[in-house]
């Protein structure tokens, strides 16, 4: 956005209703009273941008987008023509500024004549602005373009990367700041779009959007669609392939390959009453069906929330249902993140800490307390390791992502540090105070994308108003804007896992042979916490026993199978190291392969390793996950 619509921000700050950042010391109050002198704040000016895109929002914001797009799987390139409709928020305003990333542009017109329009040069992680003459008449222009082949959004897969090999297959991923190599458009989450769209793709496919989706539709190579509710443009998503629609309940589906079609149904079939759930206690569902895509394994991240359609990786279809809080997680979404969305990247936590927190609430009622205490306490422990292992500043709540790649900054903290402050509060004020509060939240702030200051003024408004002797301003600061875990904060615990520390300590002390000890209930979330509490240095003896007695290299379950191999690499223990280099070369999610290769590339011969491993996947990796692991091996 340009430094105008900052200035604009800060003289509304003076009202002031959202954009600026206080200093964590400050309260809202102080904030609000502290903005007319903000105004002179070069720094404070920055805090409020968003860094993230070179839109123009301010003065000329757009309101709808018609898409009619060819995706071409001999070229690798998706063309076609974007409409965009747009109101001008300033009346002076005389030009449109859009985000692209390597797109060519071939015309832009209105009312049928040309309109000129200059593509500014690209810089590193932002892209290249696109600015337009606004036409003297009307509010709508039409831009013809194309995609690149490695348009950083887009993954396009071989037939022999899919799993029934006879069909290829496409997918977007476009959080954080990916929407703009596959549409140009205005690419920063303040800004809210309803769609349109027809794609055209060869006959045999099948093409599915985050809009409403026809199971029944005719498979003729052209498909239509429709998003009548306003969304971010990180939620525009598309995927084609030669996919088949199974339903699991009245308003939830999953549309996979055949292949995966009626295990994924199986493995999700409770995702009909987690909806159900989730709209008791927050609220209706706003977005009419949910329905799940099943992707192929290279799918960067666990899931997408992207509306009525959820993209999903396959690596949590463990036969068991143990790894399906990714379900619950995408499905919370679609209150907080696709209702109530992150108005800038630096608020991702109002999105993700928000959904974590729901996640374990729909855990909890649909699968027990039990379960519910086992995921929390490894969620808090991943939030430890990050704790640990972070720059202070990426550890705090409302980060400071100037001049930063948001794909470089990913981490646990928006997540379980987001989830972990509301469960402190809910814990202050009591379960049924703050879901109440929750629903009303949502309720507030439908279809708004709000900051971090939006947040706590209404927080200052509501929950700080109902219970001043169980919350504080101070405390609540100390949570969004200083690093680390407040002292005094809830600590997850779980029975269950009690008896995995027991055993653990026994083999460790040699009081038990690994073959006997009793893991016929364990669960999977106990196979984790046993895992990933060993010590970190294990002998090749120790190894090879547990291996031998509790088959951990043969594991199909994903995430067991990638705590076992972070002790493999750090231990070099031969014998399953081609087991590692198997998952490597046949998994793409970013959060299982990068640990790897992170701790592979600490060594002379794991780098070796490592790098011919990742050579190997690298053609079948998403753009994402080779931008996040190539620097291990250069
Ligand atoms: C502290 C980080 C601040 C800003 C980063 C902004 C956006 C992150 C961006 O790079 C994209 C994120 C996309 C996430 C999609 C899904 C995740 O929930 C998946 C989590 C990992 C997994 O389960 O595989
Ligand atoms: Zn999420």
């Amino acid at each position: 956005m340009t430094p105008t619509k900052t200035l604009l921000a800060l003289f509304a700050a003076a009202g002031l209703t959202a954009c600026s950042q206080p200093a964590p010391e400050q309260t809202v109050t102080e904030a609000q009273h502290g903005a007319k002198e903000m105004l002179n704040s070069h720094a404070e000016m920055l805090a409020s941008h968003d860094y993230h895109s070179f839109s123009n929002p301010e003065q000329v914001v757009v309101k709808h987008l018609a898409l009619d797009l060819n995706v071409n799987f001999d070229t690798n390139i998706i063309s076609g023509s974007a409409t965009l409709d747009f109101s001008k928020v300033d009346p002076a305003a005389e030009q449109l500024v859009l985000d692209t990333r390597d797109l060519t542009i071939s015309s832009i017109t209105a009312n049928g004549q040309p309109l000129n329009y200059t593509l500014g040069e690209a810089s590193d992680h932002m892209g290249a602005p696109l600015t337009i003459d606004l036409p003297a008449e009307g509010t709508s222009l039409t831009i013809e373009y194309a995609t690149s082949p490695d348009a950083s959004g887009v993954q396009w897969l071989t037939p022999a990367q899919t799993a029934g090999k006879e069909h290829p297959f496409l997918f977007t991923q476009a959080q954080a700041t990916h929407a703009r190599s596959f549409v140009p458009l205005q690419d920063s989450p303040q800004v809210r779009v309803t769609y349109e769209a027809t794609i055209h793709t060869p006959k045999e496919l099948l093409a599915v959007m985050s809009a409403a989706n026809d199971p029944n539709t005719a498979r003729d190579g052209e498909y239509h669609f429709n998003m009548p509710q306003p969304i971010p443009s990180y939620l525009i998503a598309l995927g084609v392939g030669d996919l088949q629609f199974k339903p699991m309940g009245e308003r939830t589906g999953v549309y996979a390959e055949s292949a995966m079609l009626d295990a994924a149904a199986k493995e999700f079939e409770d995702t009909e009453s987690m909806l159900i759930a989730t709209e008791k206690r927050y609220g209706p569902y706003s977005w009419d069906r949910y329905d799940l895509l099943i992707l192929p394994p290279s799918f960067p991240f666990g899931g997408m929330e992207n509306p009525r359609l959820s993209f999903i990786t396959p690596t949590v279809i463990a036969g068991d249902k143990s790894l399906v809080s990714l379900i619950a997680h995408e499905l919370a979404h679609s209150w907080s993140g696709n209702t109530v969305t992150n108005a800038t990247w630096r608020d991702l936590w109002l999105n993700e800490g928000f959904t974590t927190y729901l996640t374990y609430r729909i855990m909890e009622i649909i699968y027990g307390e039990d379960r519910f205490n086992q995921e929390a306490v490894l969620g808090y422990q991943d939030l430890q390791a990050d704790v640990d292992s972070l720059e202070e500043g990426d550890e705090i709540l409302a980060i400071d992502l100037r001049g930063r790649d948001p794909d470089d900054v990913f981490s646990n903290i928006p997540y379980e540090k987001g989830a972990l402050f509301l469960r402190e509060i809910e814990q202050k004020i009591g379960r049924d105070n703050f879901d109440a509060f929750l629903m009303g939240y949502f309720k507030h702030f439908a279809f708004q994308s709000i900051t971090t200051d939006e947040f706590l003024t209404y927080l200052q408004e509501t929950l700080l108003k109902q219970y001043p002797e169980q919350l504080s301003q101070e405390r609540i600061q100390q949570w969004i804007f200083t690093p680390g875990i407040p002292e005094g904060a809830p600590v997850p615990q779980s029975d269950a896992f009690a008896i995995v520390d027991q055993a653990r300590n026994n083999w460790l002390n040699g009081e038990v042979m690994a073959a006997d000890i009793d893991t016929k209930a364990w669960t999977t979330h106990q196979w984790l916490f046993f895992l990933n509490n060993l010590p970190e240095q294990l002998s090749a003896e120790q190894l090879a026993e547990l291996d031998a007695a509790l088959g951990l290299t043969k594991s199909t379950n994903n995430e067991i199978a990638h705590s076992w191999l972070m002790h493999v690499v750090r231990n070099w223990y031969e014998p399953a190291l081609p087991r590692l280099y198997d998952y490597l070369t046949h998994i793409g999610r970013n959060k299982l392969v990068k640990p790897l290769y992170r701790e592979l590339a600490k060594t002379e011969k794991g780098k070796a390793f490592g790098k011919k491993a990742f050579e190997e996947a690298k053609p079948g990796y998403h753009p994402l996950t080779v931008k996040a692991n190539e620097g291990f091996f250069e």
